[in-house]
């Protein structure tokens, strides 16, 4: 990371830094400036939706928050309950409780589904037991010993999250958890992120089904070209057919 001037933590007027703050990003892969100057808060619990067309910067965005290095994060500020994590590595911010859970969902294979769980318990700090994983994905438990790798679509879904709630997890940042699941399970992972919405687990969801991302949040920021160009309720956004025209083409 280039040296930039140590600079003080973002605060809101009169009060703490918010929950989750993201000040001014600037991220690139090599020379492609992809994430420029994002800034936006996130409240404990709140559900954000990050949305726009492909190629807008979404991914690379959550790639950024989780500090992966790639794209590298030239400038700004990302605060997690009061800790620096534009100072961090990604194995830093994990171990602060940042899970993200990745497009392709990394499950590891030749392992069981039990062992997939555990490993990500293989360093503190703990979250949930396993055991209450599978309360909240009953299939999980029914398919504990199943190699991991031959779960359908959205069973590895639910493993993904699983996985990232086995963690210590302060925010979770969801990319595109729908993709390429049939519209049955679709609903399957929309009731079960509502029971993680239930719990108030903070969460910023990147996916391209927006309607379905709406519904989820409370909040939605809109993308484009690597800035925001909307900020305001979901709600806001469901209302304005212009903007999801112009910006989401829904
Ligand atoms: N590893 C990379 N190296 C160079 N450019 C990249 C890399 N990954 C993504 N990009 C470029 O960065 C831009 C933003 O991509 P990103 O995947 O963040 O968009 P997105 O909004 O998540 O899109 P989608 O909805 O299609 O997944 C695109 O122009 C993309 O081609």
């Amino acid at each position: 990371m280039n040296a930039l001037p140590k600079q003080e933590p973002v605060r809101k007027q009169g009060g703490d830094p918010a929950f989750f703050s993201v000040y001014d990003i600037h991220a690139y892969y090599g020379e492609s400036y992809i994430v420029q100057g994002l800034s936006f808060d996130v409240r404990e619990g709140e559900i954000l939706a990050l949305l726009g067309r492909n190629g807008a910067g979404k991914t690379s965005t959550l790639r950024t928050l989780a500090r992966m290095g790639d794209p590298e994060l030239k400038h700004g500020e990302i605060w997690l309950d009061h800790q620096p994590l534009h100072e961090m590595k990604a194995w830093q911010a994990a171990r602060l409780g940042l899970q993200l859970v990745p497009e392709d969902r990394r499950i590891i294979p030749g392992m069981t589904v039990q062992q997939n769980l555990e490993l990500a318990q293989i360093a503190e700090p703990h979250g949930w037991s396993i055991q209450r994983i599978y309360e909240l994905f009953p299939r999980l438990g029914e398919r504990a010993e199943q190699e991991a790798i031959t779960l359908s679509g959205g069973e590895q879904q639910m493993l993904a999250i699983g996985r990232a709630l086995a963690r210590d997890i302060k925010l979770l940042l969801l990319d595109e958890p729908y993709e390429g699941l049939a519209p049955v399970i679709v609903q399957e992972i929309e009731k079960t992120l509502q029971n993680v919405k239930k719990l108030g687990i903070t969460t910023i969801i990147v996916e391209q089904n927006a309607i379905a991302a709406l519904k989820l949040a409370d909040r939605a920021i809109i993308m484009d070209s690597g800035e925001i160009v909307f900020d305001g309720t979901a709600q806001a956004v469901l209302d304005n057919e212009e903007l999801r025209d112009q910006y989401l083409a829904i």
